[in-house]
């Protein structure tokens, strides 16, 4: 992890990147699973800037797009991306709480303010990689990694800092087990790095971390993780709205989290897709708390 001992927590109750209700509260599950405790003991100073907020006000299909809800991710992506400018530029180490994976446009417009080669390990069962032409959903939360590497809604691709926010060569994409027609098209196109569960089992969590740090160390200067509970199998992190059989195990997912925290690479992460409500008594959130305590350092010894 950086240097700096000062965490901020960010909030972003988002639920309108998807269809399933409940992962708005997602923010207030992680806090009540006990995050700023776990980081305080870990030494850091943790401040908690609190929830972004969210205008749920506008109609669901705005103008002559599929995107459902653009114009409330769009404005939320941009207070959200103006917080995490703030926060880096204080020195402080973004930690953003979702929400659905659609906040990852916001996160990822504000950090690409400070890095030039700004690297993206993405945490999925998904690529996330769908434009509104490959989409068989409309749910931006399908999309917020093709936005960052500037493919999309204008609305999206253009938000606050300029597009690409990120290089499809910086960005590792770990767990993928259902990825859409379209999206296989675009990795093989662009040169996206991806171990899917086949690698995963083939090469084992050591080797895939291994790779992935001396990959982007060469030639990123931050990188930033975005961890979608999903990328876990739904038998450790049954708390999301779209779950797919055959993921990382809860063991796995630890010793990933403590081999990044190791290699001193992250500079901001989210962990998003959290969703109480689909939740068994918070186990979920509970396993975030976990995998962030190990992302900044904790061991057992
Ligand atoms: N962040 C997520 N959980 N994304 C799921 C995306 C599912 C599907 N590929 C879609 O575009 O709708
Ligand atoms: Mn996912
Ligand atoms: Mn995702």
């Amino acid at each position: 992890m950086t240097n700096e001992k000062k965490i901020s927590i960010i909030g972003v109750p988002m639920d309108l990147g998807q269809l399933r209700r409940g992962v708005d509260m997602g923010p207030s599950a992680i806090r009540y699973a006990g995050i700023s405790e776990r980081l305080e003991a870990l030494q850091y100073e943790v401040e908690d800037c609190g929830d972004i907020e969210i205008n749920k006000k506008h109609a669901v299909h705005s103008e002559n797009t599929n995107l459902k809800n653009l114009k409330s991710v769009a404005e939320a992506s941009t207070k959200l991306a103006e917080k995490v400018d703030n926060v880096i530029q204080s020195g402080s180490f973004p930690l953003v709480l979702g929400g659905d994976h659609s906040i990852a446009i916001g996160t990822l417009a504000g950090v690409a303010k400070h890095y030039h080669n700004l690297g993206v390990i993405w945490y999925d069962a998904h690529g996330d990689l769908n434009t509104a032409e490959t989409s068989p959903t409309g749910n931006i939360h399908g999309m917020p990694l093709a936005v960052s590497i500037g493919l999309g809604h204008e609305a999206l691709t253009g938000l606050y800092s300029p597009s690409p926010k990120v290089k499809p060569e910086n960005i590792v994409i770990i767990g993928a087990r259902d990825l859409d027609e379209g999206e296989k098209a675009l990795i093989k196109e662009q040169g996206i790095k991806v171990y899917t569960m086949h690698e995963v089992d083939r090469l084992g969590m050591t080797k895939v971390i291994e790779e992935t740090i001396e990959y982007l160390r060469e030639k990123t200067d931050g990188v930033h993780l975005s961890l979608d509970l999903d990328g876990l199998d739904p038998s450790d992190a049954p708390g999301v709205g779209t779950p797919v059989i055959g993921g990382i195990s809860y063991r796995e997912s630890h010793l990933a989290m403590e081999m990044l925290a190791e290699s001193g690479l992250i500079t901001s992460a989210e962990f998003v897709e959290v969703n109480p409500i689909l939740d068994e008594k918070n186990k979920t959130a509970s396993v975030a708390v976990a995998l962030m305590a190990s992302l900044f350092g904790s061991k057992l010894l």
